[in-house]
């Protein structure tokens, strides 16, 4: 299962950020290229696997977009990415994302009351992201009925545990300067 996806993250470079090795890797950064066959293997097992009985997708500027996107046009559900500009729109909801390599703000619109979401992103890793996001749904009055990453590293899984919410990922994986190793 997830072959391809397990064979493209041992050829992944690794990218130094400050202290953070940083891997690159078609699905989390689109480079080299947005690989079709891995974004069909990552939709697929989205669908297998996560309840989408939901009335939107919600996804993360920008590495969710291309994932959202397809599992939008298989599913015929709508798509709703949270912005790292500011609209100014109203209703527009603005929360601080934290990640292990940057901060800034999150723009979240589209989203009504009583809305049933699913959230997919491509990494979760200091769940940073995944917190902020989860907290603009909660005060846009959605409700998050599943939440998935493909990729899991450090300890956003268990941080997110902690504060009450699971997370679905396909992969675990770590990386040093030599390259990712994937945990299982
Ligand atoms: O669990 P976390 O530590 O929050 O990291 C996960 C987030 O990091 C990446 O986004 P990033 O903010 O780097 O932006 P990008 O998608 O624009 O590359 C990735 O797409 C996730 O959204
Ligand atoms: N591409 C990529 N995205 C990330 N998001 C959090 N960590 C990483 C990483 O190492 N690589």
């Amino acid at each position: 299962m997830l072959e391809r996806l397990k064979r493209s993250l041992l050829e992944a470079p690794i990218y130094k950020r400050g202290d953070y090795n940083y891997f690159i890797h078609p699905i989390t950064d689109g480079v080299p290229e947005v690989r079709p066959d891995l974004i069909r293997e990552v939709v697929t097992h989205i669908i297998r696997t996560a309840n989408l009985d939901v009335d939107k997708i919600v996804t993360i500027e920008a590495m969710g977009i291309h994932i959202g996107t397809a599992l939008s046009l298989f599913t015929d559900i709508p798509l709703v990415i949270i912005r790292k500009r500011k609209y100014g729109l109203p209703g527009e909801i603005e929360v601080s994302q934290v990640t292990g390599y940057s901060k800034g703000e999150l723009y979240l619109n589209g989203i009504s009351p009583g809305d049933r979401v699913i959230v997919v992103d491509d990494v979760v890793s200091s769940g940073g992201t995944a917190l902020a996001t989860l907290e603009a749904l909660k005060a846009a009055g959605a409700e998050v009925v599943d939440l998935v990453a493909v990729i899991e590293r450090g300890k956003g899984v268990e941080r997110l545990k902690s504060h009450g919410y699971t997370i679905k990922t396909m992969l675990r994986v770590d990386a040093d300067e030599r390259g990712v190793r994937i945990l299982e």
